[in-house]
């Protein structure tokens, strides 16, 4: 006999990149697809989903919302207004718990325009997920529950590392860090890889030493004992070839660059969360 808990049914309303990183990544450490289904509009993209990942898609939100414990919104910022208000109703009927997924979108203005009272999560994930090397920051409302925290923190170390934040603002800095971060890592890589070229290597050697070390760095980083900083050092020899490089990326500001561009992507979430709850 079988007396293990049903699992949460997850409805991901969007199913565009970051949901089906997320649920990509939950379907691989073993969440059973009939849990988890997920909507679009376009026809062609529901069709692709369900080949690709085996869950079921469907084009009626409220149909979706209606079977769900746990409602993921994963549509573009500029997108929740709409369709927030056009799931008021099942919303207020059903009560699942709302995870949103949105850059910028505060958990009070989510409520309100689902009609309010509500247990909602704010989570910042990352694309990564979909391999199972996701960060996500979580922010929860004062209406959820211990297990619901427990249920979103289960789920998302499925595929990945998961931070709790207590102030709801703190979720703008995980947005700079870690949810833009990975294009500011690949943005990396492809520089060099074009440096490679241009220091005489082929496309393809040179993208595969820049992912590799990329790959490598992260990974010994990661288990390493010792900090990032001690770990430069040891690749630092005196008067050798990584210093040169490093002093040239020191006179070029790197530090400087690397705070402002977090800060106006942190910046960027406030002004979208300033323009969107008008
Ligand atoms: N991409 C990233 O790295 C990250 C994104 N985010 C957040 O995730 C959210 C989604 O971004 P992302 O996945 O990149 O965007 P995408 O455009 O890839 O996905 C959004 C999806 O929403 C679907 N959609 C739009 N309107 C509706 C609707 N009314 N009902 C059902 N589905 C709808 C679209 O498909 P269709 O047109 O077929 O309906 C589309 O596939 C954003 O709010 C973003 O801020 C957060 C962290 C990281
Ligand atoms: O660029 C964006 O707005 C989304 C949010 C974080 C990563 N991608």
């Amino acid at each position: 006999m079988n007396d293990s808990p049903q699992p949460s049914r997850i409805a991901f309303i969007g199913a565009g990149n970051m949901a089906s990183a997320i649920f990509g990544g939950m379907l691989d450490s073993g969440y059973p697809a009939e849990a988890i289904v997920a909507t679009s509009r376009s026809q062609e993209k529901r069709d692709d989903i369900s080949q690709r990942y085996g869950i079921r898609t469907m084009q009626d939100n409220l149909a979706a919302v209606q079977q769900a414990d746990v409602v993921v919104l994963a549509v573009k910022p500029q997108m929740m207004r709409d369709l927030c208000l056009s799931l008021r109703e099942s919303v207020q009927a059903r009560r699942p718990l709302i995870v949103s997924v949105a850059a910028g979108l505060d958990a009070a203005t989510l409520d309100n325009w689902l009609g309010g009272d509500l247990a909602v999560i704010r989570c910042m994930p990352n694309t990564p997920s979909l391999v199972g090397a996701g960060a996500s920051g979580l922010y929860a409302n004062a209406r959820v529950s211990d297990a619901q925290r427990q249920l979103v923190a289960e789920l998302l170390t499925s595929v990945g590392l998961v931070e709790w934040v207590e102030q709801e603002a703190q979720i703008e800095a995980v947005t700079a860090i870690s949810g833009s971060g990975p294009a500011y890592f690949f943005l990396f890589m492809e520089s060099l890889e074009a440096a490679g070229v241009e220091l005489g290597l082929s496309t393809e050697s040179a993208r595969r030493l820049a992912l590799q070390t990329a790959f490598g760095a992260a990974k010994m980083a990661r288990e390493s004992v010792f900090d990032p900083a001690e770990l430069r050092r040891r690749v630092t020899s005196p008067n050798g070839t990584t210093e040169r490089a490093i002093q040239t990326f020191e006179e070029a500001g790197l530090a400087d660059i690397v705070g402002r561009a977090t800060q106006a992507c942190a910046e960027r979430a406030r002004e979208l969360s300033r323009e969107l709850s008008k």
